[in-house]
């Protein structure tokens, strides 16, 4: 029995609705901080909450690694481990796999790969990928394993991938079996080809998933070349179920991937440019290394409510990020996953009051043009 996933508005292509799990409802348009190896970085689960966040992502890739599977369940799953009681989407690792680990080697059965740590070798197939999410971690919402391309693709190649994919799809799927508590996401694939993409689309559709997630994007092709595939590729997926754009992004990415009828959105960008310095405002990104935030007593952004937003000087913050110091680091992320369920928040708001093209043009013309 799917999760029960309720628009409770929508306007144009966009939409806003819940999807509500056992652990706990997620408000979308949703934004899910990542938290790759148990953590959302720098931040203690207690900060992560406080942003008003209803869901974050972890990694099979990196937890398979470090503490392991059988480990992290010996330890009563992830929720247990962290500390964190809502839900948890897991990645299921092939994206990982080709972006960080050692020598790998893609075949039918699985991916095999040597890890990024200790050079030790590793398998994993849509099967064992599955038990890691479903069982071992206890994921609330597992993804397919799947192949995404690198970017640009010649298109017998983006068609291999994707035919690929979606025989992991059926196999995950398989393994996966039907689960009261638990979702499983298949993920289209095709790079930037309409033709691979519906075809992608249509033999998930007819394997079935809770939700569906639009993968092969935010690899280098840039928001337009993004935004072109989005004019199309979420209207492939049913719309009676939640989408997920993979890897997304900067908050002008999120606020045109919504226009376009995407639900969720995980990104590493709010922590990881957090943790250098950068801040997002809706006035556009600033980095307050800057010497012009020497003296700045003013904060970050009085309207949102989080103490690294409204109570904390850019001076001080200033301070903080040129001294390399962990407090900085701390904030800043804070702060970003802040403004980020600021954006997705008020997002949720415009849509349900029919009000979102307006807001679309204002955020534009405050956040995008300086
Ligand atoms: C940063 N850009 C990005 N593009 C992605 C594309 C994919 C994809 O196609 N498949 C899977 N499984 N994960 C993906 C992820 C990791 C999401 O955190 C991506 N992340």
């Amino acid at each position: 029995m799917p999760f029960p996933f309720t628009l409770t508005a929508t306007e144009g292509r966009a939409r806003t609705g819940v999807l509500t799990t056992p652990r706990g409802d997620i408000r979308t348009p949703a934004f899910m901080p990542v938290g790759t190896a148990a953590t959302v970085k720098a931040m203690s689960v207690d900060q992560v909450k406080a942003t008003g966040a209803d869901i974050i992502l972890g990694n099979t890739y990196h937890l398979m690694l470090r503490p392991g599977p059988e480990r992290m369940e010996r330890l009563g799953g992830l929720h247990a481990f962290m500390g964190w009681d809502k839900p948890i989407l897991t990645d299921s690792g092939g994206f990982q796999v080709m972006s960080l680990a050692g020598i790998s080697k893609v075949k039918e059965e699985a991916v095999t790969f040597s890890s990024h740590i200790d050079g030790s070798k590793h398998i994993l197939s849509p099967e064992r990928s599955i038990e890691i999410q479903a069982d071992r971690i206890g994921a609330d919402i597992s993804m397919q394993l799947d192949e995404c391309v690198a970017w640009p693709a010649e298109e017998p190649r983006a068609r291999a991938a994707m035919e690929l994919s979606a025989r992991w799809a059926a196999r995950s799927k398989a393994a996966f079996g039907t689960r009261e508590t638990q979702g499983l996401f298949g993920i289209q694939q095709g790079s930037t080809f309409e033709n691979l993409r519906r075809e992608s689309s249509e033999r998930l559709i007819d394997i079935g998933f809770d939700g569906y997630a639009i993968g092969g994007l935010a690899v280098g092709e840039g928001h337009q070349a993004m935004c072109e595939v989005l004019d199309y590729a979420p209207d492939m997926l049913p719309a009676d179920r939640p989408r997920y754009l993979m890897g997304v992004g900067k908050p002008v990415d999120l606020v045109e991937a919504v226009w376009r009828g995407v639900d969720m959105f995980d990104c590493v960008l709010p922590t990881r440019a957090g943790r250098h310095g950068q801040a997002w405002t809706w006035d556009g990104p600033i980095n307050l290394k800057n010497a012009r935030f020497a003296e700045d007593r003013t904060p970050l952004d009085p309207t949102i409510d989080c103490p690294a937003s409204s109570q904390t000087s850019k001076a001080y913050l200033h301070h903080l990020i040129r001294a390399d110091e962990i407090l900085g680091k701390t904030l800043l992320s804070w702060h970003n996953i802040a403004f980020y369920q600021a954006v997705t928040a008020a997002m949720r708001e415009a849509i349900a009051h029919g009000r979102f093209e307006a807001w679309r043009k204002d955020f534009h013309a405050r956040h995008v043009s300086n």
